[in-house]
């Protein structure tokens, strides 16, 4: 067969692919990439084969051809064949590509704060395409809803119609479904196109008191919409209407109401805390079946708080939609919208008491092409993944599928070491090593080259006592990037501080191979630098499943973590060794506190 085509275009009978640098399909580790090469010629064979006008122009040496394959909706992929000295060259790359997209199905608000137009602008803020079904539209302001106009529910499903019928929706995010007869249309057409995820924030009051959807809507959610959502969002008002109008006043209420929320059949529930009264942070429950989570963040003083719910569910949609997990693309939504609360907390637009804040505030910041809008979270430090190049070159990983098996574990925070990788290379690497903790949510920091990490834009580095010192470091980095330093001593810990770093990691604790001549200060030595440390730490050395728990029993306020290196990159499956680590340490961290 192969002889044969070869003769149809003068080809010489070694046939080869190459992949694009930037194509990054392959799989976990690495598997997958000959069958990859294979399909590439196959399809190139079955083109050359199916289109006689190009068989019959031979190709002679040093000639390229393109062939332009259109695969909807996924794009144009373009083949390039080159006969170049002896080998046949095929490559691939796609010149059209397919953007993230979620489709919100939700109300207009004039005020521009919360709604659709919220939608709008926190899908462009987290880089993310937005089309817009629009269920009802609102007069609307800062004071309150002084008006309500439903859109028929024919024209919702036309409108559903439109977009679903042509344009690949990843997500769909619901908000103001105002009658029984628009979430059943949206049912219907959601069971027509079925889509990646459903986010359904169960608008019923505005943050104003006026309502926007009234109860004669919730057997229809609980019985079509929440059944089919992949999470649901609802305040504390809204949880308490789905269950029957209790009371929900303490973060035990909420968790609660989270478990008899799940049990109406949505795979996640995040009850939002924005309105818990006397709660001096920001709280909110999430619940996936098994587990709850508690994430807080501080809570803004601000009136500019229209609109919060609309655009965390938006924000939570578009990091689905850009292939995050749910849990991590909960967190980063939350960050946002703090974020955004607190850039805006001073701005002022309207006379009413609930003012909109500004989406798009990283702009303006000019945060360079960064869905992490950087703020260092110690409960971060949890589960510390630190890579090791000879470790990845042992086990022939690259360093990026490393980080994302160790991210897909429960890795919290990531640090590349690679001591022996040429700078052009590390770069690469750190640049792939990003995307992949960018779409999970966690920060990535660099061991010791400033130089990469600004090249790469990273979350931070790690430096050594020895590295470059920590207020240059900080200098050349600004305030917002994390900055970690290696400390075995009180004094180490403290001038650390002095210089503006946002932890220590500390240790040897225990002996290791990784770090060679290391000296080992053991669990006494950490607690003394954890007690006189004002920085939160993350103990290193020796750590793996067997002493991790000695190490988080010590039960040290600002000890917030474990970080390992061999334990996770040295062993056969990374992914399994980092669930097993996160399991214990999030165990004793719960014990402990
Ligand atoms: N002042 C604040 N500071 C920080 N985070 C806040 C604040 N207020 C609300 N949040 C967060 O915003 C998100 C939305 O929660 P909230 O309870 O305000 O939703 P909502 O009532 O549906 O909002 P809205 O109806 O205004 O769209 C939650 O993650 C919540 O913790
Ligand atoms: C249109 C619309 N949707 C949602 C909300 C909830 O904030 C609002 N106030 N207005
Ligand atoms: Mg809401």
């Amino acid at each position: 067969m192969k002889g044969f085509i070869a003769s149809l275009v003068n080809l010489p009978p070694l046939i080869a692919s190459k992949k694009d640098d930037n194509d990054d399909r392959s799989d976990k580790d690495g598997h997958g990439k000959g069958s990859a090469k294979g399909a590439l010629i196959v399809v190139y064979l079955f083109a050359l084969l199916s289109c006689p006008s190009i068989h019959s122009r031979r190709l002679q040496k040093g000639q390229m051809q393109v062939l332009t394959l259109k695969f909807q909706p996924y794009g144009v992929l373009n083949l390039k064949a080159v006969y170049e000295t002896d080998v046949f060259a095929v490559t691939s790359g796609c010149s059209k590509q397919r953007v993230p997209h979620v489709l919100t199905v939700a109300g207009s608000d004039s005020g521009a704060g919360a709604g659709i137009q919220a939608d709008l602008k926190a899908c462009a803020a987290r880089g993310v395409y937005c089309t817009t079904v629009i269920t009802a539209v609102t007069a609307q302001n800062t004071v309150g809803v002084q008006g309500v106009n439903i859109v028929p529910e024919r024209f919702v499903s036309e409108q559903l119609q439109s977009v679903l019928s042509d344009m690949h929706v990843d997500v769909v995010k619901t908000g103001m479904l105002p009658t029984v007869g628009i979430v059943k249309v949206l049912y219907d057409r959601l069971k027509q196109y079925p889509v990646q995820a459903l986010v359904v924030d169960p608008v019923m009051v505005s943050t104003s008191g006026d309502v926007l959807a009234g109860p004669s809507i919730l057997d229809t959610f609980r019985d079509q919409l929440l059944p089919m959502a992949d999470i649901v969002t609802p305040n504390l008002k809204e949880a308490s209407a789905l269950l029957g109008g209790i009371k929900l006043q303490t973060v035990s209420d909420m968790r609660s109401a989270a478990k008899s929320i799940y049990s109406m059949g949505p795979r996640n529930v995040l009850v939002k805390g924005g309105d818990l009264p006397a709660s001096s942070d920001a709280v909110d429950i999430f619940f996936d079946g098994l587990e709850f989570y508690e994430l807080r963040s501080a809570r803004i003083q601000t009136q500019n708080c229209h609109g919060t719910g609309c655009t965390l569910a938006s924000c939570i949609a578009a990091e689905l939609a850009k292939g995050s997990q749910m849990l991590p693309a909960v967190r980063v939504a939350k960050h946002y919208v703090e974020t955004a609360l607190d850039y805006s907390k001073n701005i002022l637009i309207g006379n009413g008491l609930q003012g909109p804040f500004d989406h798009l505030c990283k702009l303006k910041r000019s945060v360079r092409n960064s869905s992490r809008l950087q703020r260092f979270d110690p409960d971060d430090l949890l589960l510390y993944a630190v890579t090791d190049s000879r470790m990845n070159s042992k086990w022939g990983r690259s360093i990026a599928d490393a980080v994302k098996a160790a991210i897909e574990g429960g890795a919290t925070i990531v640090q590349l070491r690679e001591k022996d990788t040429e700078t052009s290379n590390f770069l690469e690497a750190a640049k792939k090593c990003l995307e992949v903790c960018r779409s999970h949510g966690v920060p990535l920091l660099i061991n010791d080259r400033i130089d990469v990490a600004l090249a790469c834009d990273a979350d931070g580095v790690h430096v050594g006592q020895s590295d470059m010192p920590v207020h240059v470091a900080r200098s050349l980095l600004g305030s917002e990037k994390i900055i970690g330093v290696s400390c075995k001593t009180p004094e180490q810990a403290h001038e650390a501080w002095v210089n503006g770093a946002d932890y220590i990691g500390s240790g040897g604790v225990y002996s290791t191979n990784t770090k060679a001549n290391n000296i080992t200060i053991g669990l006494d030595g950490l607690k003394t630098v954890c007690l006189a440390s004002k920085l939160p730490v993350v103990a290193i050395g020796g750590i793996g499943p067997s002493n991790a728990h000695a190490v988080m029993e010590l039960g040290l306020e600002n000890l917030k973590g474990v970080a390992v290196v061999s334990a996770l990159f040295d062993r056969e499956c990374i992914s399994s060794e980092a669930r097993k680590l996160h399991a214990l340490v999030l165990e004793t961290t719960k014990k402990t506190t």
